[in-house]
């Protein structure tokens, strides 16, 4: 059977391309906001691409989905609210729900499609849908927060696609204002930050909006995705003034996680070596990026 292969050229990695062999395109639609590609890839499972972008394969989803959640929750104490703005494929449900101390998981996804291409294709990051304590909301997280109770959320995840579609606005100053008025003092924010390598300028944007922001810290923060571009994704974590917020030194610590786990899928990537690893930043991007 002879397997194709597919290169992912964009924008946003101008110059290179990354690709992929396909054994078989199981799904291609467009959405009211995107155009929606799964396919069955030779070496990393299935992959779900938006738009061009590859957001997850089977593979290496791991990295990503924990990494984005337990940043943030496990450098707080018994997280009990959290809000999930994108996320629309459900991994980042699926490991909110290793915390026990959670008892409300709001869930804001714009594209519907999304969903139910990530049940029917991906049932093992689906499953995070399953649990009791999710709320979904399909709609625009900039109407949901405008909306939301101030000081609503101990965490807030944006695990959104690139701000060249419909996450455009989940970068601007009046989405982090949302953002920021509906977490608690001591609440932290994560979102999905892209590549050191790539986009540096990007970052640096996203922390000067933070910086004037959220009054309490703001670090960035890394994981190795090898089927992302560059091969490396970032995250932009941040907390509210209030009861400070100590992110490079986990205080729940994983045994709690294990012990949590409702799926009897153990973690793939995540530890807490990993979290403090994730903090530590090349001395290139030091410089380039105002962090302290
Ligand atoms: N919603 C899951 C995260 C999606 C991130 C996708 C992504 N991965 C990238 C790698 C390099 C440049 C841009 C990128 N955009």
């Amino acid at each position: 059977k002879a397997s194709k292969r597919v290169y992912f050229n964009n924008p946003m990695w101008p110059g290179e391309a990354h690709s992929l062999v396909v054994e078989e395109v199981l799904f291609k639609a467009k959405s009211e906001y995107q155009e929606v590609l799964v396919f069955e890839s030779l070496t990393y499972g299935k992959v779900l691409v938006l738009d061009g972008i590859v957001q997850l394969t089977e593979k290496d989803e791991c990295s990503y989905q924990e990494m984005i959640v337990h940043l943030p929750l496990c450098s707080i104490p018994s997280p009990k609210t959290v809000l999930v703005v994108g996320g629309g494929d459900g991994g980042v449900l699926r490991e909110i729900a290793r915390h026990s101390s959670v008892e409300q998981i709001d869930i804001c996804e714009i594209d519907k499609m999304v969903i139910d291409v990530s049940k029917k294709f991906f049932p093992e990051l689906a499953i995070g849908f399953e649990d009791p304590r999710v709320h979904l909301y399909v709609g625009d997280a900039v109407e949901f927060l405008r909306n939301a109770p101030e000081g609503k959320y101990d965490a807030i995840i944006v695990d959104s696609s690139d701000p060249v579609g419909p996450a455009q606005e989940l970068v601007e100053k009046p989405f982090f204002d949302t953002a920021a008025r509906a977490l608690r003092p001591g609440g932290v924010l994560c979102n999905m930050a892209e590549s050191m390598w790539l986009h540096t300028h990007l970052i640096q944007d996203m922390i000067s909006i933070c910086r004037e922001t959220f009054k309490g810290s703001v670090h960035y923060a890394w994981t190795s995705v090898p089927t992302y571009p560059s091969g490396v994704i970032g995250f932009l974590i941040c907390s509210t003034e209030g009861p400070p917020v100590d992110f490079l030194n986990p205080i729940n610590p994983i045994e709690k996680l294990e012990g949590a786990l409702k799926h009897k899928r153990e973690l793939r990537f995540y530890n807490s070596e990993m979290h403090s690893a994730a903090f530590a930043l090349p001395s290139f991007l030091k410089r380039e990026v105002n962090l302290l």
